[in-house]
């Protein structure tokens, strides 16, 4: 832990930032809640509304929402922990490595829209599709993947708020999240999103502001030019073990490589397996979740690309500078292991301005993260729990209650493993390593449940448990066997937890697919599309082999509104109104098909590009960067941070804008009548 007497920033900016930012948007919230429930047909008192948002979000928000939900502590951290470990290939595959399982979503997503249109969770599909002991052995997965993400977010978090404060690390990991579950409260997912919003603003500019710092301004460095100079020092006073040469501007990394390769599996399951992602998929206009999913994906790459390479490279490149923390020694494995490279950098790059600037972008990331996990959980246990097994006809009054205690619930739940970690001396590095193997057995077995019917109960049950079972052995095993010992820290290692990864997810697929082709299902869709649906006596189902559209948007939705047949109209007496599906929630057959056929080419042709074609002919060839190609590649990260903002916060204002006027002249309207 860093030296407290030494912090750049006074203790009371550490409260200040985590009480006094996390309240600001807690009431920030409130008064959006107010106006949502006063000017627009969402009311946050509706249940289906807050755990769905109404499933009426358009593409942008959604985009800006998996942004910022797939933004953690150590999107920022553990990226430059990487690209001070490995140089350049660190945060290329931290990022390349993470992105494609948001584009590879995006063909869950479709598919979610088209076989479970009405679900509020991914264990419902489950439940209905599987029966009991499957949702409870997909719930073990669920719950650990969502406890492993939510406590290292605020595992990073506090290790840097400490470090540049001082602020006790226990009192941080408590009351991060106290703002955050108060906003939530407050709006529920649409809230989720508005400051989703408002927090990936802030991040992006912040961002650009460290990068224009560093690669344009500050006298320690201030082109690329000079970083490049001072990483080829770097690299000939330290080199980098397994690195060509042992240089930081190359992507020949073979630990570089092994990272990626870790963040792949580990990726994999925080995505699949995490309801957040499912949610926003479920929260999307169906027409639109795919390019959601796209967009978000592709906007998301460049926040650990753009920082990291700003960030994790300068604290390499400064080391050796007086003004470098930790000057005249070399930061220690523990103290890069726990994410402060990135505190280190801003702190000599920028000083006091630095270290006010990461604590921001840092609170920024773990609470809209936080926000994200806390409503999936509640989700979770609120439907697949409350409402499954305890009171199957809970009223939506029950529903809305249940959703903010859980809320609460796992706000502490986060915060007390997040204390366990921290006293078992485990830090980001290590848990962002391990997380992966313990859940990525049920990666495949997920996925298929709602892409394949032909996957078995048997096949879906074996595979995440063996997958479990490979992973955890593999991982202990060869931590002995290269180490000799079981300990935290050869247990935190490259080749334990790539094994441990690798075994996880791969038995999980072999396993379930095995056992599915011996004795296939035939599963039938209707199952899960009768998922929450109100089929009233002398209504059809909505058609779904006419409707030719060209368009995946608005015209869609008007189709929808003026279907003639529609699936539902009365509540049953067991499903509030609200809780029944509308006419919008469903979508073309056909416009379906196709976002499913573009989900599926864009997910792969983006992974081929990002994860073959791009790396691999620089890494076997053992490509050292020239002074002009690195100047280029950092270019290419200023570009793509500037495309990114320009779809995670110009595209969500872009799209509302009609609303927004209405939303306006309704208030100046009501505020004229009040005078
Ligand atoms: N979300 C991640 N893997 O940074």
């Amino acid at each position: 832990m860093a030296d407290t007497t030494k912090t750049p920033l006074p203790v009371g900016a550490g409260y200040g930032v985590v009480i006094g930012v996390g309240f600001f948007f807690a009431f920030l919230m409130m008064f959006i809640s107010y106006l949502q429930n006063r000017y627009t047909q969402y009311s946050t008192h509706q249940s289906e509304e807050f755990n769905t948002a109404s499933r009426s979000v358009k593409p942008g928000l959604i985009a800006s929402g998996i942004v910022s939900a797939w933004t953690w502590a150590a999107t920022l951290l553990q990226s430059s922990t990487v690209a001070y470990q490995y140089g350049v290939a660190g945060p290329f595959w931290y990022a390349a490595g993470a992105t494609v399982q948001i584009l590879m979503f995006s063909i869950l997503a479709c598919k979610v829209k088209q076989n479970a249109p009405r679900c509020h969770t991914y264990l419902e599909i489950i439940k209905a599709r599987y029966g009991t002991l499957a949702h409870l052995v997909f719930m073990l997965f669920a719950f650990v993947t969502n406890i492993l993400v939510g406590s290292q977010l605020l595992l990073g978090g506090s290790a840097v708020v400490t470090s540049l404060t001082g602020m006790p690390v226990y009192a941080a990991i408590f009351l991060i999240p106290v703002g955050v579950c108060a906003y939530v409260i407050l709006g529920g997912l649409r809230a989720t999103f508005l400051c989703d919003y408002s927090h990936t603003l802030i991040l992006m500019i912040i961002i650009l502001y460290f990068m224009f710092n560093a690669y344009a301004v500050s006298p320690l460095i201030g082109s690329p030019n000079e970083m490049y100079n001072l990483l080829q020092k770097a690299g000939t006073q330290r080199p980098i073990a397994g690195n060509k040469d042992g240089s930081y501007v190359t992507l020949k990394s073979n630990f570089g490589l092994i990272f990626g390769v870790i963040q792949l599996c580990s990726g994999s399951g925080t995505v699949f397996l995490d309801q957040a992602y499912w949610q926003r998929a479920i929260a999307s206009k169906p027409s639109t979740a795919v390019r959601a999913y796209l967009l978000g994906g592709l906007a998301w790459f460049a926040i650990p690309f753009g920082f990291s390479t700003t960030l994790g490279l300068a604290a390499a490149a400064l080391t050796d500078n007086p003004r470098f923390p930790t000057y005249p020694e070399v930061p220690t494995s523990g103290q890069i292991s726990s994410g402060l490279a990135a505190a280190f950098a801003a702190e000599t790059l920028m000083g006091q301005g630095g270290a006010v600037a990461l604590l921001i972008v840092l609170f920024m990331a773990v609470t809209s993260c936080a926000s994200a996990e806390l409503i999936a959980v509640s989700s979770l246990l609120t439907f697949d729990v409350y409402k499954a097994y305890i009171q199957p006809k809970a009223t939506p009054k029950q529903l809305i209650f249940v959703s903010h205690i859980m809320i609460c619930v796992f706000g502490l739940t986060m915060s007390v493993f997040a204390c366990i970690w921290n006293a078992a001396s485990i830090d980001l590095g290590w848990l962002f390593l391990v997380m992966g193997l313990l859940v990525g057995g049920a990666v495949f077995p997920t996925a298929f449940a709602i892409t394949w019917r032909k996957q078995s109960k048997a096949g879906a049950i074996a595979g995440c448990l063996s997958g479990l079972a490979a992973g955890i052995t593999a991982w202990l095993t060869t931590a002995k066997h290269y180490y000799g010992e079981i300990t935290v820290e050869t247990t935190g290692l490259s080749y334990p937890t790539l094994a441990g990864n690798l075994a996880s997810i791969m038995t999980g697929l072999v396993v379930t697919t095995t056992i599915t082709f011996i004795r296939p299902d035939n599963f039938d869709w209707e199952v899960t599309r009768a998922i929450n649906a109100v089929a009233t006596e002398g209504t059809t189902p909505i058609d779904t082999s006419t409707s030719e559209l060209s368009d995946a948007g608005e015209k869609n939705e008007i189709t929808a509104i003026s279907a003639p047949t529609v699936a539902v109209s009365t509540p049953q007496t067991d499903l509030p109104a609200h809780l029944a599906p509308t006419t919008q929630e469903e979508d073309d057959p056909n416009t379906l098909r196709r976002a499913f056929k573009l989900a599926c080419i864009s997910a792969f042709v983006l992974t081929f590009i990002l994860d073959f074609l791009l790396p691999m002919p620089m890494f076997f060839s053992g490509y050292i960067f020239s002074k002009g190609f690195f100047t280029g590649w950092v270019v290419v990260s200023f570009i793509w941070v500037f495309a990114s903002s320009a779809i995670s916060c110009l595209l969500p204002v872009w799209e509302t804008r009609g609303g927004l006027v209405r939303l306006f002249k309704k208030m100046t309207k009501d505020l004229g009548r009040k005078k």
